[in-house]
């Protein structure tokens, strides 16, 4: 008996237990491109000397608060804030992972493209890695309309060593194996030049990620715009698409990586709730965190996922300019 009611009170602290939640943020590119630096600086703040190279996927996870733009007028503090974990799955760029690196691109939220300043190809080949995530993944709170290669999920482009580029040109070296190797075969012209995608600004903005890490000086506010962006897309909006929309079946019209940028409108397309909708959750969010991906056959999962936990919207407002959708927000750096 006693044991009943301690569960019953257990039960009732869990009910009234601080919400939280959880995006998962793909992180992408060729390898070498500096990934693993770059989730290092983002997680722990610091910048790493020699990261080993990736052996299929490594998961940070950054820890952020965020404040539903309703209840950040409340008068109490703290009942405006809920922790969330960002989960940043960095994937191996090598070719040795090609065939088994899409057991990680399940329950995603959104993706981070890197590409290396001073190696024009690793830019060019982001088109191809969006490809691939699209085809291949499964996605939380999917855009009503396709990005690059058809990706239904917000991302952002970052353009590392920026040093190595500033200082060099295009010709410089990281000293790194895998980028000497690249820059030869690019010199001996056996790589077609492609031409330069105006994707986005360098990241960080006036040197390298290392330097950037030295100097604490890396665009923080971007990012976190970014991981803002798609916490309030998972927990806190009604943009998602209805359930008849095309993206059960195929894809809409895909965009080019290199479009990305201009017309963020259309990631914001809104599908307002209708009475009813089984999306929209009043209570405790169940955390889908699917099972940590293992290397045994596993049924794919459906394309795209519409199961997503909600925190309540009865409270909520969104950024909202009139007119039903929510206010574009710059996610490149
Ligand atoms: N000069 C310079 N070197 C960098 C920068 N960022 C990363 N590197 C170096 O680039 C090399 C590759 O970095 P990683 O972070 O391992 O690259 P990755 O994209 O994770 O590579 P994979 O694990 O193979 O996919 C390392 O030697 C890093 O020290 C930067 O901003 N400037």
């Amino acid at each position: 008996m006693r044991f009943w009611r301690e569960r019953e009170r257990e039960n009732k602290e869990h009910v009234v237990a601080p919400l939280c939640g959880q995006i998962r943020v793909l992180v992408v590119g060729d390898s070498g491109v500096g990934k693993s630096s770059l989730l290092h600086l983002i997680v722990k703040g610091s910048s790493i000397v020699r990261p080993s190279q990736t052996i299929g996927c490594t998961v940070g996870v950054k820890h952020l608060a965020y404040a539903s733009p309703a209840s950040s007028s409340s008068s109490i503090k703290g009942d405006s804030e809920r922790d969330f974990f960002v989960e940043l799955w960095d994937v191996s760029g090598h070719e040795r992972y090609k065939d088994c690196r899409s057991l990680f691109y399940s329950q995603v939220n959104g993706v981070i493209f890197v590409h290396d300043l001073s190696q024009r190809r690793t830019k060019t080949n982001l088109q191809k890695w969006a490809g691939e995530v699209s085809v291949n993944g499964a996605f939380s709170a999917p855009l009503s309309s396709g990005g690059p290669g058809g990706l239904p999920v917000p991302y952002i482009v970052i353009g590392n060593k920026a040093d190595i580029a500033a200082k060099e040109g295009t010709s410089g070296s990281s000293g790194n194996l895998v980028d000497a190797a690249r820059q030869w075969v690019e010199k001996q012209g056996l790589l077609p030049h492609s031409d330069e995608l105006p994707l986005s600004e360098s990241f960080p903005s006036n040197g390298g990620l290392i330097m950037a890490a030295k100097e604490a000086r890396y665009d923080k506010e971007a990012l976190n715009k970014f991981f803002h962006m798609l916490i309030r897309r998972r927990y806190f909006s009604d943009e998602l698409p209805s359930p008849s929309s095309a993206w059960s079946l195929s894809p809409g019209p895909s965009q080019r990586l290199d479009e990305g940028t201009s017309d963020e409108d259309q990631f914001y397309k809104r599908t307002s709730l209708r009475e009813g909708d089984p999306y929209k959750y009043n209570t405790l969010p169940q955390h889908n965190l699917t099972q940590p991906p293992t290397l045994y056959p596993q049924q794919p999962p459906d394309r795209y996922s519409y199961a997503i936990p909600r925190f309540s919207l009865s409270s909520v407002e969104e950024t909202n300019n009139g007119n039903g959708r929510s206010k574009p927000m710059d996610i490149n750096v």
